[in-house]
């Protein structure tokens, strides 16, 4: 008899099934220690799951159970215990009151592998190795405008991704396009929702959903690009050595590097943190400017309005974008404030773990619970903002909220110690490409769609937050290159 995937999956079910019954009988124990925390009923067997089946979208599904339970709720997924935050002052109860004992992050299959054991910036541990990682990034690589510009395309996830990349490897690096799908599956995995990660204690799940055997085969792949430009970079800083080249200067990777050399760290730890910066600074910032252009598409007056500013600040300084005039783009800042608030990249933060039992506005919080900030709810919340739905950038020129993670109705870079690192280098990476877009060219929507008309329906499935569908726009030229 010839046994395949299927005739295996075939045969372990019913086994699966009764281990799964078994379970629940602990599960529904442990849950007991959330009980006084208001959530849907939980089922035997999935707790909760059978809602995520019928949701559009897990950020959408937390707002709406919210409405109905509180901005403190719990969740059983599976085996897992969350807690779904989506109010201003719970939010602050755990970047804030309790930040430190909310600064881990939760294990994932897919970090065990993609995330080289969790040793990235991202998802390790709070504690010393955290803090040297956060230092290095903050200190040499996202403090100020270090990346270097990039041709303008409307492949915004390549140019987003070389801005970031330059910025931290200081070249251009061959296998882009391999790299960015990598990047893409490494979101889709890391989202925390599989069921392997609902189930952790069955240890067989990761290997009969197929997930161990992708997830294998995409670090093999991550491996070899990976390899690939710490080759690339130390043969270039070599010759740069052998040369005296006077230009050369020591950039982030030649730091990771050196603490590879004495021993600090490994090269795995070298690659994760790599991997943490080109992961969140592609895609982040480019699905922003998608969801930006989206909306001034739908909204043509304010797609005048920003074209106009843009154009009057730039013309004056030799027809082209000077970063340095972005202060005086007044009206860009609040594009990209507005579409943040709207599209959060990332609508549910990184989640995190507490180490130690705490007490959070006389709720009992056990050690080890998962909590789940819903940035994408506070930010259409009519509690913190009128007319929460509508595209209103101007809403910004009145007032002085900012993303900087003081204003907890407002936090698409997170708040706290875990929050955003690379804040600066984003609003770098969103400023000047969307600034390009706007004052080059002027935009069409093809076969003749009305602006009202333009799609704007979320994907769904990943840690970030895409369009659905691209974004297909006819440029005509305005202002040539
Ligand atoms: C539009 C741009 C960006 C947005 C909206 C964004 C958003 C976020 C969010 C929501 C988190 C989790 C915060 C939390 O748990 O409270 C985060 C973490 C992080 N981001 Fe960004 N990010 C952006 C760009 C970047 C860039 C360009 C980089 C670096 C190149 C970067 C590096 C990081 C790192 C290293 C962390 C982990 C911090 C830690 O756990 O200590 N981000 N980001």
């Amino acid at each position: 008899m010839e046994f395949n995937m299927q005739s295996i999956l075939i045969i372990l079910l019913p086994f699966l099934f009764l281990f799964m019954f078994l379970k629940s009988l602990t599960i529904s124990k442990s849950a007991s220690g959330y009980a006084h925390i208001p959530g849907p009923k939980p089922l035997p067997l999935n707790g909760n799951l059978h809602l995520m089946l019928r949701a559009a979208a897990p950020h959408r599904l937390f707002r709406d159970l919210a409405a109905a339970h509180g901005p403190l709720m719990h969740l059983q997924l599976g085996e897992l215990h969350l807690l779904i935050v989506s109010s201003a002052e719970f939010a602050s109860q755990v970047t804030k009151t309790h930040d430190t004992n909310f600064a881990n992050r939760p294990a994932m299959l897919a970090t065990e592998e993609l995330a080289y054991n969790s040793s990235g910036i991202i998802f390790s541990s709070y504690g010393d190795y955290w803090r040297q990682l956060r230092k290095i990034c903050t200190v040499e690589l996202l403090s100020g405008r270090r990346g270097s510009t990039v041709d303008l395309s409307e492949r915004l996830y390549m140019s987003s991704y070389d801005v970031t990349v330059r910025a931290a490897v200081k070249a251009k690096t061959k296998e882009r396009k391999v790299m960015i799908s990598i990047l893409m599956e490494c979101i889709k995995l890391g989202s925390g929702f599989m069921m392997a990660d609902l189930y952790p204690s069955i240890k067989l799940l990761p290997l009969i959903t197929g997930a161990r055997f992708k997830i294998r085969g995409i670090r093999r792949k991550l491996d070899e690009v990976l390899d690939g430009i710490i080759e690339q970079h130390r043969a270039a800083a070599k010759a740069a050595d052998d040369g005296d080249d006077a230009t050369k200067f020591e950039g982030f990777l030649d730091i990771l590097l050196k603490f590879e050399k004495d021993g600090t760290s490994t090269i795995d730890n070298v690659k994760a943190v790599l991997l943490d910066i080109f992961i969140a600074g592609t895609d982040t910032s480019a699905t922003t400017i998608e969801w930006a252009m989206s909306e001034l598409i739908r909204n043509p007056s304010k797609l005048n309005k920003a074209q106009q500013e843009v154009r009057m600040v730039s013309d004056n300084k030799g027809s082209y974008i000077d970063e340095d005039k972005f202060d005086e783009m007044k009206y860009l800042k609040s594009i990209i404030k507005e579409t943040l608030r709207l599209h959060p990249p990332a609508p549910l933060l990184v989640p995190r773990v507490n180490s130690q039992r705490c007490v959070s506005n006389g709720y009992e919080i056990p050690a080890k619970t998962r909590v789940i900030v819903n940035a994408w709810a506070l930010g259409r919340d009519p509690e913190y903002w009128n007319d929460p739905e509508k595209f209103i950038p101007e809403r910004f020129e009145e007032n002085s909220i900012d993303f900087n993670g003081s204003n907890l109705e407002y936090i698409p870079f997170g708040a706290g110690r875990r929050m955003c690192a690379g804040m600066l280098l984003g609003q770098a990476n969103m400023e000047l490409p969307l600034a390009m877009l706007l004052y080059h060219f002027d935009w069409e929507i093809p076969n003749g769609m009305k602006a009202e008309e333009l799609d704007m329906t979320e994907g769904f499935g990943a840690s970030t937050v895409h369009r659905k569908h691209p974004l297909r726009l006819i440029p005509i030229v305005k202002r040539p290159l």
